[in-house]
């Protein structure tokens, strides 16, 4: 345009014959100025309309530049703490000799133990005595770590996306475990987050000097001399379980009745922990081990131990978690009105009688100086919790796993039954015959080898540190498979995969090459602090129930181990139950 119109006025320059050359000079002058103005305006329009655009163009390559910055970072940050943490542990461990499946960037080995796991063979529907009794359940529950172990030895390491871990199952090195007694080694956080709201903070979940403080507190109540005690407690409440299973009897055919025990012995496990530990045996007790067992179930169906590893998966696992909180605050007040019915009962008397469990817990918080309100209430009420769930829940499991294998050994049902009259007569079970009764004790011993309830001993290393002549770099996980350490021929024998109770005859340390791989109860400083209480327990309800019946297994049997964060039966033991 500003070319053009100069053209124009020179075309028009040509004179007319009615205007004077001044008149044509200002008509350029007025055209050429209109023109400059009419270009100015045009101009500033169109430079205005450019900023615009220049604006949002460059709005548009800042937002590109941050996203693909934000990416970067997040590559890098995922780099960095997922593939280059876990790395830099490979190549620790691999200039130890240490190896193990090749892991894939974000995922590590999940995808392969997903692929195993879905391959795996099912449990065979056997009701042969010798099959069930060989089946290790890590085929079939844990099959990966089978495999790998055939692969690359008794230690090797794998990784779960972001956690490096490293598979020790070598005798050596748990005797090593089992000898250490550094804070160094504590339970893997990854996995206690899961189960917090089963186990809140407490004992069995925390790490370093919270926890050895509540161990402190804890421990003394579960001293043999204490656990003598509370047998009169034990023998009492396993009477209703007699009378219920001789009214089934009656209600059969006066002879026979085909019984599921699991349910039953449950419930004397929580009469048991709730009388001895609690003080009381009372409908909220009921209530509190109903709930923990579907706080149980819930999480367990979780996968709680590799996590949800796609999108849908944790959408799930995000719609369960509302359960889960409901299940954990009604579990929680439900405790905290236990704790204060016992405040109330303590200021109503002239000085407290209990010296239970319950009361343990209660001073020790007012004792610690350190825990604030809420902190005291948090800390009760997470030890009582810890002790309701590990109190019960692997006795009973135990002690189904004893009644399913002597069920299918009936030799040593008589066994038990002849040292019981032995020993006992025709007087009741009490604390002075306990020690007496050897046979038993083996059979216990026996069953937590071939069937222990709690599968692994797992432990993070909270610093550098050292087992035998491993370094292991903080961070990594530990994994033992208890069943794979039982099952070893080279520590067991040749007839590692048969009930043979009288291999204990003479204690653990006869029964194996390396005693500290016997491991049903864990390893160290974190030993069970149950077991002696545990073992009381199991050897009175299963002589009492050996004194009144004879059993074997039911043809409805399916023998089919699960894992809820303990290893029990699917569907239950069922057994064809004979009064004697
Ligand atoms: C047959 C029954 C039981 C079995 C097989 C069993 C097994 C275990 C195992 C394997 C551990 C982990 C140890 C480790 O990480 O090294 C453990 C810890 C624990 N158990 Fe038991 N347990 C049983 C019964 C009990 C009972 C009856 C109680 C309490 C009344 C109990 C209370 C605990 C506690 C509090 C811990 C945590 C200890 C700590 O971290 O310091 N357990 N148990």
């Amino acid at each position: 345009m500003l070319i053009h119109l100069p053209i124009l006025i020179n075309h028009q320059e040509v004179p007319s014959p009615s205007l004077s050359p001044l008149s044509i000079q200002s008509i350029n002058k007025l055209i050429r100025s209109i023109s400059y103005t009419t270009h100015k305006a045009r101009e500033s329009k169109t430079q205005k309309r450019n900023t615009k655009a220049r604006v949002v163009m460059e709005a548009a390559l800042v937002l590109n530049s941050a996203v693909a910055l934000a990416i970067a970072f997040l590559l890098g940050h995922i780099y960095k703490t997922v593939w280059l943490k876990c790395e830099t542990m490979r190549r620790k461990l691999r200039m130890q000799g240490i190896k193990g499946p090749p892991p894939s960037i974000l995922y590590g080995n999940l995808p392969e133990m997903q692929k195993i796991q879905a391959n795996a063979a099912k449990p065979s529907s056997t009701s042969l005595a010798s099959d069930i009794v060989a089946h290790d359940y890590t085929s079939t529950l844990f099959p990966y770590f089978e495999q790998w172990r055939k692969e690359y030895g008794p230690i090797y390491t794998y990784s779960t996306g972001m956690r490096q871990h490293l598979y020790v199952n070598q005798p050596e090195l748990v005797k090593e475990m089992n000898q250490s007694i550094s804070l160094d080694l504590g339970k893997p956080s990854y996995v206690t987050k899961r189960l917090a709201p089963m186990l809140g903070n407490g004992l069995s979940r925390s790490n370093g000097h919270c926890w050895a403080q509540q161990r402190k507190i804890v421990a003394p109540e579960f001293f043999m001399d204490k656990v003598k005690g509370m047998v009169g407690i034990m023998v009492e409440s396993t009477q209703p379980l007699l009378r219920k299973w001789q009214d089934c009897v009656e209600a059969e055919d006066g002879v026979n009745a085909d019984i599921r025990v699991d349910e039953d012995l449950r419930e004397v496990s929580a009469d048991v922990i709730s009388r001895a530990s609690f003080g009381s045996s009372n409908l909220r007790g009921k209530e509190i081990f109903a709930k923990l067992r579907s706080l149980q179930k819930a999480i367990s169906n979780q996968s709680f131990l590799f996590g949800a590893t796609n999108f849908a998966g944790r959408f799930l696992a995000m719609k369960k978690h509302d359960n889960i909180g409901n299940l954990e605050k009604e579990i929680e007040s439900l405790i905290w009105d236990t704790v204060k019915e016992r405040e109330q009962q303590c200021a109503g008397a002239s000085s407290s009688s209990s010296s239970d469990l319950m009361q343990l817990i209660l001073e020790g918080a007012v004792k610690d100086q350190s825990l604030g309100k809420d902190s005291s209430k948090r800390f009760i009420v997470d030890n009582c919790k810890n002790i309701y769930f590990a109190g019960h829940e692997s006795t009973a499991v135990a002690a189904s796993w004893c009644l399913m294998l002597l069920a299918l050994h009936p030799e040593w049902q008589n066994h038990i039954r002849t040292e019981l009259t032995q020993v006992c007569g025709d007087s009741l079970l009490d604390a002075d015959s306990l020690p007496h009764l050897k046979t038993v004790t083996m059979v216990i011993q026996e069953s937590l080898r071939l069937y222990p309830p709690a599968a692994f001993v797992s432990r993070e290393a909270l610093e550098d540190t050292q087992i035998g002549n491993i370094k292991i770099p903080k961070g990594l996980c530990l994994w033992t498979l208890i069943p794979t350490l039982h099952r070893d021929t080279d520590i067991w024998g040749h007839d590692a995969n048969e009930f043979k109770p009288e291999r204990f005859a003479e204690g653990i340390s006869k029964a194996c090459k390396i005693p500290q791989a016997y491991v049903p109860f864990g390893v160290g400083p974190r030993l069970c602090l149950g077991r002696n209480f545990a073992m009381v327990q199991l050897k009175i309800v299963l002589s009492l129930i050996v004194s009144k019946f004879s059993f074997s297994i039911s043809p409805n049997y399916k023998h089919s181990p699960a894992f809820r964060m303990i290893v029990e039966p699917r569907y239950g033991v069922q057994i064809l139950l004979r009064k004697i």
